[in-house]
């Protein structure tokens, strides 16, 4: 069995819970509150920016000029395809690129993008890939499942979020992650297969999480 595929298996209920987050689902039907969706939007930028550095970090670490040539392309991609749709998305919120950048980020934006970072600078290949493959994998499967609700790629104000994340591209980034991680744990010793998927499912709790503290727009508590 695939690496890729025992973590499918094993944690296929916490993505069950991601797809059913009311944040998710509203995406889809199109009736989140767009305030939440603005909070979500901010953090998520912020989330991108350390989040890129992954993909800066994984050519470093690359044992060959392909793959370092792959990480260059996400890093690209991410600064300049996707986060151009919250770009797009701040123009209608009346937020500039500025303002994005120097938003504070929350409790756990924090947490989750030093928790990849920690791991991609201090782990091997393999336990970065770990790391970012349920952002790319979750979201894929998040914005196919979306596509596939009637209407909703074509929703005003949506659709174009539904778009970006079940678009072709996107899935042949998530396709090639899942593709590396397979390949760098073919023969591993069960130790090590067992310390990636406590990384993996680490970074898939996180993705609940997320959508949480969208939903709820959770900063730190206040003083008062
Ligand atoms: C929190 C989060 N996780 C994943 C993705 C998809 N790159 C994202 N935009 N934001």
């Amino acid at each position: 069995m695939k690496f890729s595929e025992r973590l499918h298996e094993k944690l296929l209920p916490i993505w069950r819970k991601n797809h059913d987050h009311p944040f998710v689902q509203e995406i889809g039907n199109g009736t989140l509150d767009k305030e939440k969706f603005r909070f979500y939007m901010i953090q998520d930028y912020l989330y991108l920016i350390e989040y890129a550095k992954l993909f800066a970090i994984g050519a470093a670490k690359a044992k060959d000029v392909e793959t370092m040539g792959k990480f260059a392309a996400m890093l690209d991609s991410t600064l300049n395809e996707e986060m151009s749709l919250h770009r797009q998305y701040g123009e209608k919120f009346g937020i500039t690129p500025k303002e994005f950048e120097e938003a504070a980020p929350s409790p756990t934006t924090l947490a989750y993008t030093h928790y990849m970072l920690h791991v991609g600078q201090n782990g091997t290949l393999a336990d970065l890939v770990a790391a970012l493959l349920p952002c790319a994998w979750s979201y894929w499967e998040i914005g196919k499942e979306l596509s596939q609700i009637p209407g909703a790629s074509e929703h005003e104000f949506y659709g174009e979020w539904i778009k970006m994340y079940s678009s072709e591209e996107f899935g042949q980034v998530a396709q090639w992650c899942i593709d590396l991680l397979d390949e760098l744990t073919e023969e591993k010793p069960e130790e090590e297969l067992a310390h990636l998927e406590e990384i993996f499912l680490n970074t898939t709790r996180f993705e609940y999480m997320f959508w949480e503290m969208s939903y709820n727009q959770a900063m730190w508590p206040t003083d008062e």
